[in-house]
């Protein structure tokens, strides 16, 4: 059997293309810091459109276009922001809300589909009469699609719901919408119906979208003006970026199609998992392009001894614990790669012998 790479760490790994090459090759570009930079105004004016706001400005990264965001939202010292105990602003942002902004964090268990429960988010606002000993809630946060739950996908009706709620109680509301175009694809609902009820969103171009760099943040007018001063002050304010998102629109173009048959790539992957004694994996539970695989109590292996034996054969999976994998599908992940990750797989977990063909 021929050794390939086949990269599951993330959908952060993808490469550009050889049309976001040949793109970023021929890129007019401009002083996007004196806002001038040609190709940065296409792609903001696009992806406005596209999420049905008013305006957007491109930061280097998802965790910039969060910070941003929380700091916009939450620019009176004092602040408190409520989001999921499980989401990546909280997880995996270094704290910078609090660390940076100074924005106190007041969690709400996320549940394992991505949601945290609506009266517990309203139960965890805070009293205005109590402001002698309370922070003030400003901001609560969504994550969609819901990385930490596997990639789930927050339905419209919740969000407006949530909507609803930060209306109530004057609040905003944002999203961390990472893989927001997974979640589109996969409930059949267009971006911007998705986020409607939101006050700003934070889009990377640099997962499912395959770009090689970049996020976009969307929202107001008057939220992108602040937005992009705080972007200049974090040092996100760049210079030629029509180099990079030359290759985000070509992203855009062509990858937002294929989010689909990623997918299907990912629940074909976890229904033949399920197959292999030893793995557990919910294939019903895979809703878009993330798999977490838990390796059974009694089973003769471990995560790090899979992960090291298929490094071996080219496959590069992310180790969450010691019984827990996590596999994300992109659009240079095939249905091939797929079989032949399957194929390694059993031949490690059950001694099957590797099948030729791959
Ligand atoms: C849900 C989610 N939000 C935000 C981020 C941050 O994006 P970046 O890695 O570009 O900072 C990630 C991962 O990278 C993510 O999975
Ligand atoms: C690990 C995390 O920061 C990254 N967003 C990923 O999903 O790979």
């Amino acid at each position: 059997m021929v050794k390939r790479n086949v990269d599951l760490r993330s959908d952060t790994v993808t490469k550009p293309t050889e049309a976001m090459r040949a793109a970023m090759a021929i890129a007019e570009v401009d002083d996007d810091v004196l806002g001038n930079d040609p190709l940065a105004l296409k792609l903001e004016t696009e992806m406005a459109k596209l999420m049905g706001k008013e305006a957007a400005l491109f930061v280097p990264s998802g965790t910039m276009g969060n910070l941003i965001s929380v700091l916009v939202h939450c620019d009176i010292r004092g602040s408190e922001v409520i989001l999921g105990d499980n989401s990546h602003i909280h997880v995996y942002e270094n704290g910078g809300i609090a660390t940076i902004g100074g924005v106190h964090s007041r969690t709400v268990k996320n549940k394992d589909d991505g949601t945290m429960d609506i009266d517990l988010i309203e139960a965890a606002i805070r009293n205005p009469k109590g402001e002698l000993f309370f922070p003030t809630t400003r901001l609560i946060c969504l994550e969609n699609t819901h990385a930490n739950s596997g990639g789930k996908c927050l339905h419209v009706e919740y969000i407006d719901k949530v909507g609803e709620l930060a209306k109530k109680h004057d609040l905003k509301l944002h999203i961390d919408g990472a893989r927001i175009f997974n979640a589109s694809i996969a409930l059949g609902v267009s971006v911007d119906r998705l986020v409607q009820a939101t006050d700003s969103v934070s889009v990377c171009l640099s997962k499912g979208l395959g770009a090689p760099v970049g996020s976009v943040i969307v929202g107001s007018k008057s939220f992108i003006a602040k937005a992009k001063r705080v972007r200049k002050t974090l040092g996100g304010g760049m210079r030629q970026i029509g180099i990079l998102c030359a290759a985000a629109l070509v992203a855009i173009k062509d990858n937002v199609p294929k989010l689909a048959t990623d997918h299907q790539n990912a629940k074909l992957l976890a229904s033949e998992l399920n197959q292999i004694n030893g793995l557990k994996v919910d294939p019903k539970s895979v809703e878009t392009n993330i798999i977490f695989l838990e390796i059974e109590q009694d089973s003769k292996i471990s995560a790090e001894s899979l992960c090291k034996n298929l490094e071996e054969h080219g496959i590069l999976l992310m180790q969450e614990s010691s019984s827990r994998i996590r596999m994300v599908v992109h659009h240079q992940i095939s249905a091939s790669d797929v079989n032949y990750t399957i194929n390694c797989i059993k031949q490690f977990v059950c001694g099957y012998p590797l099948q030729s063909g791959y």
